[in-house]
C-alpha cells in the first residue's frame, strides 16, 4: 500500500527507531522528519538532562549503583508519555521505546551488577504492570545495526558532556543486548517487525539507504 492511500485510508502507523547510543538515529529522524505526513518523536534528552533543574543522565553516568534506578525511572514515566501523546499525523516516527528502556538499558544496568536487585525488581514490576495493562501502538521496528566502534566515534566526535566517560566495552554491552533481542531474538520479545538497517556507513550512503526503504518504513511493505 502507497503512503498516500495509508494517508487516504486513515491507517495509523507507529515506528520506533532503535539502535545503540550514537548509531544515528537522531540523524534518521531528522531526515524523516522533512516528509510531510509524518510526526517525528526524538527521546526526550533534554528532560533526562534536566528534571526541576536535576541532571539523572549525569549522575547516572557519575554513579550508576546509586542513580540508575531514579534515571531509568525517568526514562520509563517520559517514555510512556510519548507512546500516549496523541498522533498529529499519520505516521509517527519515534527514538526508542518503553522496551528498549527495560530490554537494553535497565537489563545491562543490572547485568553489569550497577543495579541492586530491589531496583531491578521494582522497575520490573512498574515495567510489566505497564505494558500488560496499557496499549503501546507499534507496527515496525527499525533497527539502525552498527558496530560499537563506529558509535563510539560518533559519540566521541558528539561530544555530550554526560557521556564523555563511556567506554567501548559499555557500547559492545549495549550492542549484544540489541542482537540478542533484535536479530536472534533469544532474550525478550520483540512486539513488531524488525527492519534492520546497516548504519556504519557514511552520511551520503545512510541517506541513500533511508530513501531505499522508505516505503518499507513508512507503509510497511515487505518487510
Ligand atoms: N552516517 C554517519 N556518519 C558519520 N557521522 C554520523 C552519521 N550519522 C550520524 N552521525 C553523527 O554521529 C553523531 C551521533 O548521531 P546521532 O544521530 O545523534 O545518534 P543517536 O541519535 O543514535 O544517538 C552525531 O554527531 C551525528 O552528526
Ligand atoms: N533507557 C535509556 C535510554 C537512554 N539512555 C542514555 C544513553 C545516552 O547517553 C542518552 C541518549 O541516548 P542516544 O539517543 O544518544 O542513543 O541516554 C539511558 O541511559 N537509558
Amino acid at each position: 500500500m502507497s503512503f498516500n492511500s495509508l494517508c487516504m485510508n486513515n491507517l495509523w502507523r507507529s515506528v520506533f527507531i532503535e539502535g545503540n547510543i550514537a548509531s544515528g538515529k537522531t540523524t534518521c529522524l531528522e531526515y524523516f522528519s522533512k516528509t510531510s505526513n509524518i510526526e517525528v518523536l526524538t527521546e526526550p534528552v533534554s528532560k533526562w538532562r534536566n528534571v526541576r533543574g536535576h541532571n539523572p543522565l549525569g549522575l547516572m553516568y557519575q554513579d550508576p549503583i546509586r542513580w540508575g534506578i531514579t534515571l531509568q525511572t525517568y526514562v520509563q514515566l517520559t517514555m510512556l508519555d510519548r507512546h500516549l501523546s496523541t498522533m498529529s499525523a499519520p505516521v509517527r516516527m519515534m527514538e526508542r521505546s518503553i522496551y528498549s528502556a527495560k530490554y537494553i538499558f535497565v537489563e545491562n544496568l543490572f547485568r553489569s551488577g550497577k543495579m541492586p536487585e530491589v531496583d531491578f525488581a521494582v522497575l520490573s514490576e512498574w515495567f510489566e504492570w505497564i505494558t500488560q495493562n496499557i496499549a503501546i501502538p507499534v507496527d515496525l521496528i527499525v533497527y539502525l545495526q552498527s558496530s560499537p566502534q563506529t558509535c563510539h566515534e560518533r559519540l566521541k566526535e558528539r561530544c555530550r558532556e554526560e557521556e564523555k566517560i563511556i567506554p567501548l566495552e559499555y557500547l559492545e554491552a549495549i550492542h549484544q543486548l540489541y542482537e540478542d533481542w533484535l536479530i536472534k531474538k533469544t532474550s525478550f520479545n520483540v512486539p513488531a517487525p524488525v527492519l534492520v538497517i546497516p548504519a556504519d556507513d557514511d552520511l551520503q550512503k545512510m541517506l541513500h539507504q533511508y530513501e531505499e526503504n522508505r516505503e518499507k518504513i513508512l507503509a510497511g511493505s515487505n518487510v
